[in-house]
């Protein structure tokens, strides 16, 4: 039986030596910028406006001089007349002079001669006049003109990926399109003899495909296209063959299952015979998802996922979303850690692989405690009961309960 040696990588490795090798996608469409989430940006973009384009009010009071309300306090208030109200959307039309104020709402503008608001709370009206109890400083309480966005500022850096408060600030400023590179294509083929369709009712000891139908869906919410285009038996042929039928049509193709060193486990023999330079590495020291295979066709990414459920699912956040990011252009593409949780329980560590643990996450007391949940990675229950994953580091002999570890949200 020939059995292959591993070309281990540390994550560090995978992503300096790897997936930031990957080539970016280059074509750009003009999307609305209201369907653009998830997408990335595919050129700087620079503000033709001011925000705000006038002095506001940030809250609700009277608009006044701040010299006016000098000393001013409960027991000897400044009076100051009131002048008019500002309404709303309306630019003020009166200017106001030494010795009054005027009504405006929070984010009504501020009218010539004032340069300070006094919140409501710290006033009493009286008819026509109003007691102020509290001095204010000039500025105080007003958003001054641009101070938020100048014309001319990037907005947007080419390369990233936008989020809902990307989408916020180019509605504000009257952007309504904007241009993203093209969605990233994946081919997904799921590989075994054993595997049959999760409709299908299994014989014993067959198993329902439930890692590459999860892996579409999750990709296509992340703003990529992907196909589950074949199913493959343990054949090192046919998946040769269907390797090479969609290497062209795809940015990114990814084999589920077979990935490992097994005599019937042909994922990597498939994917040398492809072409140049092959397989980068074959191995992740990391636990779970050991066996994924880093692969490179020409310039094109060969991705192979272990079967386990759990290592298939943890490889995808850890390996394939990064690949799926640098191919479609974002400038971040590692993942990055949500936050930091305290350990409910000690988790030991795999010596001399870096070790991400399903946790459970509880809030109690003011913190966030992470369970773990210590399972096989063939096991599928703890993957829906888990919040996340926490992660020990390469070289750190696991972490007590009490302490502090890094933490991934699903
Ligand atoms: N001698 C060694 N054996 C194994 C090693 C090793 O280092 N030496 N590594 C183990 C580790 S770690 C993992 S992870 C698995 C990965 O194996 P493969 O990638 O070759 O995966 P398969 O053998 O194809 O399947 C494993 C398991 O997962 C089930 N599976 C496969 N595809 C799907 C699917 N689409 N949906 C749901 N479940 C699937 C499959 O039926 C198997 O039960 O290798 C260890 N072995
Ligand atoms: O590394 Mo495997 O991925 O333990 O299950």
């Amino acid at each position: 039986m020939k059995v292959e040696s591993l070309r281990f990588a540390t994550l560090e490795d995978i992503y300096s030596s790897y997936v930031s090798k990957v080539g970016s996608v280059t074509e750009i469409e003009t999307l609305d910028t209201l369907e653009s989430l998830e997408r990335v940006c595919a050129k700087d973009i620079f503000s033709l406006e001011n925000l705000p384009g006038f002095d506001k009010s940030l809250v609700d009071g009277y608009a006044l001089r701040a010299l006016d309300t000098r000393g001013a306090s409960s027991s000897m208030p400044a009076l100051l007349k009131i002048a008019f109200e500002v309404h709303i959307g309306k630019k003020p039309d009166k200017k106001l002079i030494p010795g009054e104020a005027a009504w405006v709402p929070t984010g009504g503008a501020i009218p010539e001669g004032a340069d300070a608001v006094v919140m409501v709370e710290h006033t009493q009206g009286f008819g026509e006049f109003v007691e102020i109890m509290k001095p204010v400083s000039a500025g105080e309480n007003v958003m001054k003109f641009d101070e938020d966005i100048k014309r001319g500022d990037r907005i947007l850096e080419k390369g990233t990926l936008l989020k809902s408060g990307h989408v916020q600030l180019l509605l504000q400023l009257g952007l309504m399109q904007i241009e993203v590179f093209r969605k990233v294509k994946v081919a997904i083929i799921s590989t075994g003899d054993e595997i049959v369709e999760p409709w299908q009712k299994p014989d014993t000891a067959q198993v329902r495909d439930s890692n590459t139908y999860t892996l579409k869906a999750w990709i296509e919410k992340h703003g990529f296209v992907a196909e589950r285009v074949s199913h493959v038996k343990d054949d090192e042929e046919s998946l040769y063959e269907s390797l090479k039928k969609f290497l062209n049509d795809y940015d990114l193709i990814v084999i589920a299952g077979g990935s490992s060193i097994g005599p019937r486990d042909y994922t990597a023999r498939a994917i040398e015979r492809l072409g140049k330079p092959g397989i980068i590495y074959h191995g992740a020291l990391v636990q779970p998802g050991k066996p994924t295979i880093f692969a490179m066709i020409g310039e094109k990414p060969v991705l192979g996922l272990p079967g386990n459920p759990v290592s298939f699912f943890v490889s995808s956040r850890f390996f394939l979303l990064p690949v799926l990011r640098k191919l479609a252009g974002a400038n971040d593409f590692t993942p990055a850690p949500s936050g930091f949780v305290i350990l409910a329980k000690n988790v030991p560590s795999i010596q001399g692989r870096e070790h991400f643990v399903r946790v459970k996450t509880v809030f109690k007391n003011g913190k966030i405690f992470a369970e773990p949940l210590f399972s096989e990675s063939a096991h599928v229950s703890n993957i829906a009961n888990a919040d996340g994953v926490i992660r020990i580091p390469l070289g750190v002999e696991g972490i007590n309960a009490g302490e502090f570890a890094e933490f991934y949200q699903f």
